[in-house]
């Protein structure tokens, strides 16, 4: 099994747990499931810097990033510094996060937010909706077709946006319809880590123009970012160069100015 294969495994016990311990009419009764959600597809049409910034504590590719910052921060931080939207990991086993860490951005500041997680059940999205996410993202590499419809729509129902990520032709292939608002070329192989700028580049000419084309993983300079944007992306979901540092709103500030020369 890779590391893909056990992440998964893993989610669908916690997920039977949770819906065990938390029915659906609980997390439909939050108050910010009545919540207006924020596009982020929009905010990143309308940008000319397209920066989705990361809490991202840990990962199984990198081992602990940053463990010393407060999530409340961080989410003022980015707000601050002019990203587009938030992406926050809600994973707890191998990304160090939680649904806690999402409420928490949710109370900091008014950027879109994106559920980072492996998103397996409609539960889930639920979760996300109840929790003050107003993105999330569906992983191509472990969901079916008829799964990626059914996810789409249903978020789609709650006013979510979808952002599907993609790490090959065979993927994405699969995966266009039109529930999907985003898709998200992931640099890093998620069985293997291994992390390459040119998957986006090679994926991005069979992307249709009617979505907005995100690019994730593995960036960590302007360059990077001036060099993708001729293959027609239009956002940048950044993690580790922001939170390995002591300040990562500081970072993002610093960081979309200099973008923005
Ligand atoms: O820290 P980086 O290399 O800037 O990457 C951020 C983000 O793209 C990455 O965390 C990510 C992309 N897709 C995922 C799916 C699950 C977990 C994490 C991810």
């Amino acid at each position: 099994m890779n590391i893909l294969d056990h992440i998964v495994a893993d989610k669908r016990k916690e997920v039977d747990f949770r819906k065990k311990l938390i029915p659906i009419s609980q997390l439909e009764q939050s108050v910010l499931f009545e919540r207006a959600t924020t596009s982020l597809a929009q905010q990143l049409r309308e940008s000319q810097t397209g920066i989705i910034a990361e809490h991202k504590r840990r990962s199984p590719s990198k081992a602990v990033i940053n463990q010393n910052l407060n999530v409340f921060d961080v989410a003022k931080g980015y707000e601050h510094a002019g990203v587009c939207g938030m992406s926050v990991l809600t994973d707890g086993k191998y990304f160090g996060g939680s649904l806690d860490d999402l409420l928490t951005a949710r109370a900091s500041c008014n950027l879109p937010l994106l559920r980072k997680e492996f998103i397996i059940d409609e539960y889930q999205i639920l979760e996300a909706k109840a929790y003050g996410a107003d993105v999330i993202l569906l992983i191509a590499a472990i969901l079916s077709k008829e799964e990626i419809k059914q996810f789409s729509e249903f978020a789609k129902g709650l006013g979510l946006d979808v952002l599907l990520e993609v790490h090959d032709e065979a993927e994405l292939h699969k995966s266009i319809m039109p529930s999907l608002d985003m898709l998200g070329v992931n640099n890093r192989n998620l069985k293997t880590f291994e992390v390459s700028l040119e998957t986006s580049k090679a994926l991005s000419k069979w992307i249709p123009d009617d979505f907005v084309k995100v690019s994730e993983s593995g960036i960590s300079n302007i360059e990077a970012i001036k060099t993708l944007q001729p293959y027609g992306y239009q956002g940048f979901l950044i993690g580790e160069n922001f939170m390995k540092t002591d300040d990562a709103g500081k970072s993002a500030s610093a960081f979309i100015k200099t973008l923005q020369k």
